[in-house]
C-alpha cells in the first residue's frame, strides 16, 4: 500500500511537471520569501504543542469530512492553539492538493507541513513553491540515497523536515541522516495496522535534542495526556479534529 501510495504520488507529480517545468517550479521555490522557523515553533515546552491536519479522507479510515475551505478550518485550527498546520496534499487516496496548502498558507501565519508521499526533487521544490515550511519524508517509502538527498534539498530549501518512522531500525535511519523533528506514526502504511504503544516503545531511544513527534491514534485527550507522559513534545491530529468541532477539540486535548 505505501509502494502504490508512493508511485501514485510520483506519477502524479511527473504529470504535472509536463504542465510546470522543474525548472519553472525550482525558480518558483527559490524566489518563495523565507520558511518559517518551524523547528523553533515545535521545540519542547512546558506544554505539549500539535500540528492539526486538514485531511478529508484517508485509505485506512475512508470519507472523514468535506472540508470545503480547508483555509477556514486551518484559521480555526490557529484559533484553537494549534502550533503548525499539516495538509494533505496527497489527491488519489486523501482527496487534498496542494491549492489546499497554498489557501492554508494565505490564511494562517503558523507554520505549514505538506504531508504527501515525497519520493521526487520535484515534490520538494513544489511544496517550498507553495510556500510550505515543513516536508513530511516518510522512511518506509525511501532508500537511504534517496531519503538523503531529499532532506539535504529541503534543508537547502529553508524547510524543516519531519522524518516518519515506524520502528527502531527506521528510528536509526532517521537519526543517521540528522533529523532534528522526527516522527513515530503509530499506523503502519504498508498494513494500516494501529500501535498505540509504538510511541512510548520508541521514544526513549530518541536523543534529547530531537524534537519528537506522535502521530495518528489521537481520539481523546487521554491519547494526548499519554503520548505526553511518554515524551512527546508535539502530537500530530487529523480525524479527531476533521470530524468535531475543531475549536473546542483542540482547546480540550490542549488542556491535558
Ligand atoms: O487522523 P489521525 O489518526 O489523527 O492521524 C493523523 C496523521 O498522523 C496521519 O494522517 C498520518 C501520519 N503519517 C502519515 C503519512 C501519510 C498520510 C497520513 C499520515
Amino acid at each position: 500500500m505505501l509502494a502504490e501510495l508512493t508511485a501514485g504520488a510520483a506519477e502524479d507529480a511527473l504529470a504535472r511537471r509536463e504542465a510546470v517545468s522543474l525548472a519553472t517550479v525550482e525558480a518558483d521555490a527559490l524566489a518563495a520569501p523565507p520558511a518559517l522557523d518551524a523547528l523553533a515553533a515545535l521545540s519542547r515546552a512546558d506544554r505539549v504543542k500539535i500540528i492539526a491536519e486538514v485531511k478529508r479522507a484517508s485509505p485506512s479510515r475512508g470519507h472523514l469530512a468535506e472540508i470545503t475551505d480547508p483555509a477556514a478550518l486551518a484559521a480555526d485550527y490557529e484559533l484553537g492553539g494549534a502550533s503548525a498546520i499539516s495538509v494533505l496534499t496527497e489527491g488519489r487516496r486523501f482527496k487534498g492538493s496542494l491549492d489546499d496548502l497554498r489557501a492554508v498558507r494565505a490564511r494562517v501565519d503558523l507554520p505549514v507541513l505538506r504531508k504527501d508521499f515525497i519520493s521526487q526533487p520535484y515534490q520538494v521544490f513544489e511544496a517550498r513553491a507553495a510556500r510550505a515550511d515543513l516536508v513530511l519524508l516518510i522512511v518506509a517509502a525511501l532508500d537511504d540515497r534517496t531519503l538523503a538527498e531529499l532532506f539535504a534539498l529541503s534543508t537547502e530549501l529553508g524547510m524543516t523536515t519531519l522524518v516518519e518512522t515506524h520502528s527502531g531500525d527506521e528510528l536509526s535511519r532517521a537519526l543517521d541522516l540528522g533529523a532534528r523533528l522526527v516522527g513515530v506514526n503509530a499506523r503502519d502504511l504498508s498494513t494500516f495496522e494501529l500501535d498505540k504503544t509504538l510511541f512510548a516503545r520508541l521514544a526513549p531511544t530518541i536523543p534529547d535534542d530531537v524534537v519528537k513527534v506522535a502521530e495518528s491514534a489521537v481520539a481523546v485527550p487521554a491519547d494526548v495526556a499519554a503520548y505526553r507522559e511518554a515524551g512527546a513534545d508535539v502530537v500530530l491530529i487529523g480525524e479527531a479534529l476533521v470530524t468535531n468541532h475543531p475549536v473546542s477539540t483542540l482547546e480540550s486535548f490542549l488542556a491535558v
